[in-house]
């Protein structure tokens, strides 16, 4: 068995600077080139075609709903989630801290080429011919050495802000992990890492991977032109979002019958947190769950946003594989996925973005 940690497996997909070094947004009063999208990509209207589904974690039925919700939209709201309003505030801040400090001083928290963590453009960057209007910052655990480079003394609440949001992010995400798996009918005994909760924290080896994603849109001088984050689909098993409360932004594409797919915009709603699928979900679930592709289009108040991402998935060595429910077991279920680890399939996805989960269909 390997010891293989997230940073590790994009270690091998190592990125050219120019993918890398986010544009200085504060000083430029329109948007460059580089930076506007072709108009057919329409991201200024989005259709309205009902609304994704709220799940409040303390109701009864929430295993039905999440399930209906992941395997229809692919994501929902979630109310209920017990993290304090008062940590997803301060999270919100110490974001606006870091992104509000000049270009010189957050380049010192770049990213490096064959790194994971730190200060700089969308991974997915490379795969468009345009750049997006968008700069991020990339926490895996401990943040405290870039933390240090943007603030040489005053980087402790940044750290712990962020080291606290993570372990209830981890827990949350744990407990909405074993809730999908019960609208599916799957025991979470099949998950190996679920399975001793409070054994494995410690060990590198069965340590699920997560990350957490500070993501800024700056305001922007002509949002009909420019792309906030391209369209795209998380790669881990699901994703808790936060978004800044009244400011539009994310839409999710919904198949909208032979005529194709529509975007729907998700608002912010208050205190909900949004629940995204990810592939290795769509894996697990053997297609029954969306890995659903989403947007962020340039909001038109001219505010910045801001939204914060806990990316959950299984230990890096871990083989995803298509799950049986508890009631397919005697019967015949073509799995439509053959199995990958975590880090093959990250290394797919980093060549191939959205052609990754076809590329391991059997
Ligand atoms: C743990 C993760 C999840 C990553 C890669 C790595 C660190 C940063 C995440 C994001 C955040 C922004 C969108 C995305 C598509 C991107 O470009 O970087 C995400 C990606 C993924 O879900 O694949
Ligand atoms: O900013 C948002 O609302 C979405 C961010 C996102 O999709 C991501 O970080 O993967
Ligand atoms: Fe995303």
């Amino acid at each position: 068995m390997g010891t293989t940690t997230l940073s590790e497996a994009y270690r091998d997909h190592p990125l050219h600077l120019r993918h890398i070094i986010p544009l200085d947004f504060g000083s430029t009063p329109t948007v460059p080139e580089s930076h506007v999208w072709p108009h057919s990509d329409g991201f200024s209207s989005a259709d309205i075609s009902g609304d994704l589904p709220v799940v409040d974690m303390r109701d009864p039925d929430a295993a039905e709903l999440m399930g209906r919700a992941c395997e229809t939209w692919g994501a929902f709201q979630l109310m209920g989630h017990g993290i304090p309003m008062k940590l997803i505030e301060e999270v919100e801040l110490e974001a606006r801290r870091l992104f509000g400090l000049p270009a010189e001083q957050k380049l010192k928290a770049l990213r490096s080429p064959g790194g994971a963590t730190g200060y700089g453009v969308a991974r997915i960057t490379p795969f468009f011919t345009k750049y997006m209007w968008h700069e991020g910052f990339t926490i895996m655990g401990s943040p405290i050495d870039h933390a240090r480079e943007l603030w040489p003394h005053g980087y402790q609440q940044f750290c712990e802000t962020m080291e606290s949001y993570q372990k209830q992010m981890k827990l949350l995400a744990d407990d909405v992990m074993r809730i999908m798996l019960k609208s599916l009918n799957i025991s979470e005994q099949e998950l190996s890492w679920l399975a001793n909760k409070n054994l494995n924290q410690y060990h590198t080896t069965t340590a699920p991977c997560t990350a957490l994603q500070l993501n800024s849109y700056p305001s922007c001088p002509d949002p009909n032109r420019a792309m906030g984050l391209a369209p795209h689909t998380d790669t881990f098993l699901l994703t808790v979002l936060h978004q800044t409360a009244h400011i539009d932004g994310l839409q999710i594409s919904k198949e909208a019958g032979p005529t194709g797919s529509t975007w729907v915009p998700v608002r912010p709603a208050n205190g909900a947190l949004v629940v995204n699928v990810g592939d290795l979900f769509q894996i697990l679930s053997n297609g029954r769950f969306t890995s659903v592709v989403h947007r962020v289009v340039v909001n038109q108040t001219r505010r910045q946003r801001f939204s914060v991402a806990y990316f959950y998935g299984p230990p890096a060595d871990f083989a995803v594989s298509p799950l049986l429910s508890s009631g397919q077991q005697d019967q015949v279920v073509v799995p439509r996925y053959r199995s990958v680890t975590v880090k093959e399939y990250v290394g797919i996805k980093a060549k191939n973005l959205d052609k990754a989960l076809s590329l391991i269909k059997i």
